[in-house]
């Protein structure tokens, strides 16, 4: 078996008033236009809430409060596996500046799967909704 580095990846579900924030990969980089969750990967000495807010701060100039942590999903490429670790969260900051991102939408948790997500974020969904107690076979196609 070839070892592959893991990188934790925390990433944020960040709720309001009923919606979820979900964020688009800029054009440049990996994962063009896949829809993701803000988050990125976990840097040596960091908590993975210590790099939550980091990051959040980074790509949304937000600041959050974190609540609880969802199951990790494992995704390999080439050369290394990447653990997106989800946290259910919410905004205690106003205004977001987008630095990374295309753009952001703020959707109900039904219309979340009919983005085109990044493959491991169908799972991140899939455990949310169970966090939720949302039937998800019930409204996707
Ligand atoms: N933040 C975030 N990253 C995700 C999600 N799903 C998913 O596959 N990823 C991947 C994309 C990246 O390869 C990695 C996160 O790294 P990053 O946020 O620092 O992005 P990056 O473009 O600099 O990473 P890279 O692939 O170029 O190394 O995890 C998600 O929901 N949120």
């Amino acid at each position: 078996m070839i070892f592959k580095p893991l990188v934790k990846v925390p990433c944020a579900i960040l709720e309001r008033g009923g919606k979820v924030l979900a964020a688009q990969r800029s054009e440049g980089g990996s994962l063009a236009l896949k829809w993701e969750f803000p988050g990125g990967k976990l840097e040596e000495g960091e908590t993975e809430e210590e790099c939550l807010r980091r990051e959040l701060q980074e790509e949304l100039s937000v600041e959050i409060a974190i609540g609880d942590r969802l199951p990790v999903t494992d995704r390999d490429d080439d050369t290394r596996t990447i653990r997106l670790v989800p946290f259910v969260c919410s905004l205690t900051s106003d205004t977001i500046v987008l630095t990374e991102h295309e753009q952001i939408l703020w959707l109900t948790p039904e219309e979340l799967p009919y983005l085109d997500w990044a493959e491991a974020d169908r799972y991140v969904l899939r455990d949310y909704f169970a966090y939720k107690g949302i039937d998800m076979d019930s409204f996707v196609p």
